[in-house]
């Protein structure tokens, strides 16, 4: 509900540079995010679409749609008649009921006296007789699938105490399938629709009570804020518990979790009419694959196309919200002969009814002045009247003649409700988080390739070393050897040249006249033999050290 709704569903929505509110076109449906059939059109058609198209797609580089204010789509209205119960078939026996309705017209006429009547059209008229699976179809299921095309959706229930408000929106059904409410049968839907690998659909259970926002799925958590994003007006419950469900048996326990804390906190009160108003958050959250994958291969025809891009597009998601909200009954205070606190608490309920009223009546009116602000209420409904949500809401009534009065003002009720226009808006957002998560894992990639390759490396200096100082080692065993080697090969031929000049020796002394002849020969050759020597050694010398300078080359290459 906002003030400003008639100027871009009140000014919600679109002041965010990453959210991407999209109108919708005029000429087809738009399609479904996540590639699965979209689900059957509603049974009986009542709902309309005001509005349906292609969504137009993102630019490559995913920016904003030029248009933010939505598509006009009116409150739609359903009202429903409740069978007599067994007072009422005993006390009224002798008398008509004081509606009579003509669903084939659409058409509810509110008898004043046995002659004159009010007649009133409604969206759907809905008899005593219409199934469970009728009401589901002709007022949540349109509502429900455009949530799951991600628009918000609010379904409501108005009307006195025990006309069916509850049974309408949340019987569970279990002892007669049939029987399931609108809040069964929208999750059924709703997880039929979605795909699991990539979507997510959670929700919160609240009641407010005496202008206290209650969890019902953790009730010590009684005073929940609401708060408002200043930028986009949106209202959120950051204190309230947010389940993420996955299949239907975890919602119907969630639900018995939730309906059994309402249950309980009626029978302290001792009544057992709910005093409370209900509120099922369903959060859907998916993501929008084909459009991603255009952006790519759009940039990749333009040739901008690079992994390292790639991998730096945001996703684009689509979250969207169901709210489904089972009113406290609408009765009067003076009928209900209220005191003490139950008094208060009359006051209370009729406090945020009456503010509801009051903005109803201001929107339907096209008032400057919308009092949202008034109740917790019309906080938390802001968004389904006048604002940005699919809203549908039905109205429920006795037959008997005795509450004419609160049936008129309930019928009344939807008859302003009908004139109120919301502007649908699609509530697509670019998803960083996943984009940061995907980052993340990107990083570690890179890491952990960095880390297989430095170890690699460091294996091969290890290899390469190993190996340099075997051959090292190799080399200085041969080097030794050789060296060895060249020191007996040389030791040796000093001994043979010993050898003869011993002989040489004792020949001249057996011969000395040859003595003095030879002798000059002699001390010549010995003279050579013993400069050979000198040169053999200085050759094994140069050798040796040329070997030992190799040896110490090596070491060195090995450091
Ligand atoms: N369409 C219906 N067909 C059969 N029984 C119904 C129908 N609507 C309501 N009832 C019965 O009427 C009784 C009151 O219904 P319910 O509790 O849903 O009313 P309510 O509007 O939610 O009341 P309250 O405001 O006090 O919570 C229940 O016993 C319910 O089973």
């Amino acid at each position: 509900m906002a003030s400003g709704a008639r100027n871009g569903g009140g000014g919600l929505g679109s002041r965010t540079t990453a959210k991407m509110d999209r109108q919708q076109g005029s000429t087809a449906t738009p399609k479904a995010p996540a590639g699965k059939p979209r689900l059957s059109a509603a049974g009986g058609g009542a709902y309309r679409r005001t509005s349906s198209g292609p969504l137009p797609a993102a630019g490559a580089g995913g920016g904003r749609n030029s248009s933010e204010s939505g598509v006009s789509s009116r409150v739609r209205v359903a009202v429903r008649l409740r069978p007599r119960n067994a007072e009422e078939q005993a006390a009224d026996a002798d008398f008509a009921d004081c509606v009579e309705l003509q669903p084939e017209l659409k058409r509810l006429k509110l008898r004043k006296n046995n002659w004159e009547s009010d007649t009133f059209e409604f969206d759907e008229v809905l008899t005593e007789f219409s199934s469970q699976k009728r009401v589901y179809e002709v007022v949540a299921k349109p509502v429900v699938e455009s949530v799951l095309e991600g628009y918000n959706g609010t379904v409501m229930a108005y009307g006195q105490t025990g006309t069916g408000k509850t049974f309408t929106l949340g019987r569970l059904g279990d002892e007669d399938t049939a029987a399931r409410g609108i809040m069964v049968r929208a999750m059924e839907d709703i997880l039929a629709d979605i795909t699991p690998e990539t979507d997510t659909v959670s929700l919160s259970y609240l009641q407010l009570y005496m202008e206290m926002i209650q969890d019902l799925l953790d009730p010590v958590n009684d005073n929940i804020a609401i708060v408002e994003d200043p930028r986009t007006g949106d209202v959120s419950l950051p204190g309230a518990t947010v389940v993420e469900v996955r299949d239907q048996k975890s919602f119907m326990d969630l639900l018995r979790i939730g309906e059994a804390h309402r249950v309980a906190a009626n029978t302290k009160l001792n009544t057992e009419s709910s005093r409370s108003h209900a509120i099922l958050m369903v959060n859907v959250r998916r993501a929008v694959k084909g459009r991603s994958e255009m952006n790519v291969s759009m940039s990749a025809e333009n040739g901008h196309s690079s992994s390292m891009m790639d991998s730096l597009r945001p996703p684009i998601v689509r979250k969207s919200k169901l709210v489904v909200v089972d009113l406290a009954g609408s009765e009067r205070i003076d009928k209900s002969g209220s005191e003490g606190h139950t008094l208060e608490e009359a006051k209370s309920i009729n406090l945020s009814l009456s503010s509801l009223g009051k903005c109803i009546n201001a929107l339907a009116e096209s008032s400057a002045h919308v009092p949202v602000r008034d109740s917790k209420l019309t906080r938390l409904l802001k968004d389904s009247f006048g604002g940005t949500a699919r809203t549908s809401l039905v109205v429920t009534i006795g037959p008997s003649p005795r509450h004419r009065g609160e049936t008129t003002s309930t019928i009344m009720f939807g008859q302003r409700a009908m004139k109120v226009q919301n502007m649908v808006k699609l509530k697509e957002e670019f998803d960083y988080k996943s984009l940061c998560r995907r980052l993340d894992i990107e990083l570690d990639k890179l890491i952990a390739e960095n880390e297989r390759q430095r170890k690699y490396f460091d294996d091969e200096i290890e290899r390469i070393t190993a190996e340099a100082q075997y051959r090292v080692a190799e080399a200085e065993k041969e080097c030794k050897v050789s060296l060895e080697n060249e020191k007996m090969k040389y030791h040796q031929e000093y001994l043979d040249s010993i050898k003869i000049l011993e002989e040489k020796w004792k020949v001249h002394q057996q011969s000395p006249k040859k003595q003095i002849k030879e002798e000059s020969t002699s001390n010549g050759d010995v003279q050579d033999l013993l400069q050979n020597e000198k040169m053999l050694r200085q050759s094994a010398e140069d050798e040796s050290n040329d070997l030992k300078n190799q040896l110490s080359h090596w070491k060195k290459m090995e450091v």
